[in-house]
């Protein structure tokens, strides 16, 4: 269960003598760069208290070869760093939003999600060719595209069925000298932009791509930072209240219920996209309101305290005006080939974390209607699981 729900509102007053505070992280590059960012913000925030890095390597960072999608358990960037957490080891973990799973540990909680980075994918090309290929629809016929996900792929191959793709696993780092590697297949890859932005190498990106930039939707909490707590410590969750992004979180939440209504892992093809735009444009035509779909709110639904609630001194996204703006979301469910499809576009009034959960359940009820369900059956049966 997401259980950021579940943190009750406390009424601790910040501590004032100083603490010291732990925070998690895995041991990669862009994870250590991700920790630190957060540490900053909290030093910012709390200036009379101390805030230690851990890292640690996990079940994801010590398997580069087998294949994403083949790992059964969702928990494999997560779960080796909140034994920690909940031996009181870690009072806080920094985790991708889009590595974590949408069901955590009863015990623990997403106590705050920070300001979104550009949630996109990008097009890298290959150092000596990024000259004369400047886009997925230049590329040469049958080119290969490295891609580490199924959502990618199955994306690359509906949109632009003139190329050819193949796996490229590993960090960012890996994949950009597999990429360059003269003697690698590659043409080109497809890499979040907010992992190549965090570490520096936004001048590596060809293209940014979008649902209408090269047909390609993002994974749920792409370019999001997500900080994993125990459940019901007041004095983290007060902690956090200073660092979380009001808006990101909204998203966050409405993203991760289209994914737990499909009941989606990072291991299935959905992509979203959300934006938040004012509530006096005009809609465009193809978008539904939400309205009539007459679905009942999740079941897995839980009161949200977890977050700041509070204008942030009216600090960008977080000031009481930016509640009474709408957010769009695009979502696709599509099959491994990319022949199959279900796409929906949804535009609705979200203002509170529950509205953000309903939101997602009703845009991933649309999608089932379709089509959804019988694309992740079929992608269950060719499995064979
Ligand atoms: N699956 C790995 C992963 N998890 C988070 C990021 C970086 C971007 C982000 O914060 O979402 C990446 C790299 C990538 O997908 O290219």
């Amino acid at each position: 269960m997401s259980a950021i729900e579940d943190v009750k509102p406390n009424a601790v007053a910040p501590p004032t003598t100083q603490q010291t505070f732990r925070i998690g992280t895995r041991r990669s590059m862009l994870a250590r760069v991700q920790a630190d960012e957060v540490a900053k913000s909290l030093r910012e925030a709390w200036p009379e208290h101390k805030f230690e890095i851990h890292a640690m390597a996990t079940a994801g960072d010590n398997n580069q070869t087998t294949a994403l999608h083949k790992f059964n358990d969702k928990a494999l960037w997560t779960q080796d760093l909140e034994v920690l957490l909940q031996k009181g080891e870690l009072d806080l973990i920094v985790h991708c939003l889009k590595d974590m799973p949408t069901q955590l540990p009863s015990d623990l909680a997403i106590g705050a999600i920070t300001k979104r980075e550009d949630p996109r994918d990008a097009l890298v090309v290959k150092g000596n060719m990024v000259e004369k290929f400047k886009t997925l629809q230049s590329l040469p016929r049958g080119a290969v595209v490295g891609t580490s996900s199924l959502r990618r792929t199955a994306q690359l191959k509906r949109a632009h069925p003139h190329l050819k793709f193949a796996d490229v696993r590993g960090n960012v780092g890996t994949r950009l000298a597999k990429l360059d590697n003269l003697e690698s297949e590659y043409s080109a890859i497809v890499i979040a932009v907010a992992g190549l932005k965090r570490l520096g190498m936004s001048d590596r990106i060809t293209q940014y791509l979008s649902g209408s930039n090269g047909g390609m939707l993002y994974a749920v909490g792409q370019g999001a930072l997500a900080l994993e707590i125990r459940q019901g410590d007041a004095r983290v969750v007060e902690l956090l209240s200073r660092v979380g992004h009001d808006r990101t979180t909204r998203q966050g939440l409405a993203e991760r219920s289209v994914m737990r209504t499909l009941e989606g892992g990072c291991s299935v093809p959905i992509g979203v996209e959300t934006e938040w735009v004012s509530r006096k444009s005009s809609l465009t035509s193809n978008v539904g309101t939400g309205v009539g779909i007459g679905v009942k709110p999740a079941e897995d639904y839980h009161h949200f305290t977890g977050v700041a609630e509070k204008a942030n001194g009216g600090t960008d996204g977080n000031s009481e005006s930016d509640l009474s703006d709408e957010m769009i979301m695009r979502g696709i469910v599509i099959s491994l080939d990319g022949q199959d499809a279900a796409q929906v576009e949804f535009r609705r009034t979200v203002v509170t974390p529950e509205d953000a959960n309903q939101f997602g359940s009703d845009v991933a009820q649309a999608l089932i209607q379709q089509g959804a369900d019988r694309i992740l059956k079929q992608i269950a049966i060719d499995r064979g699981s």
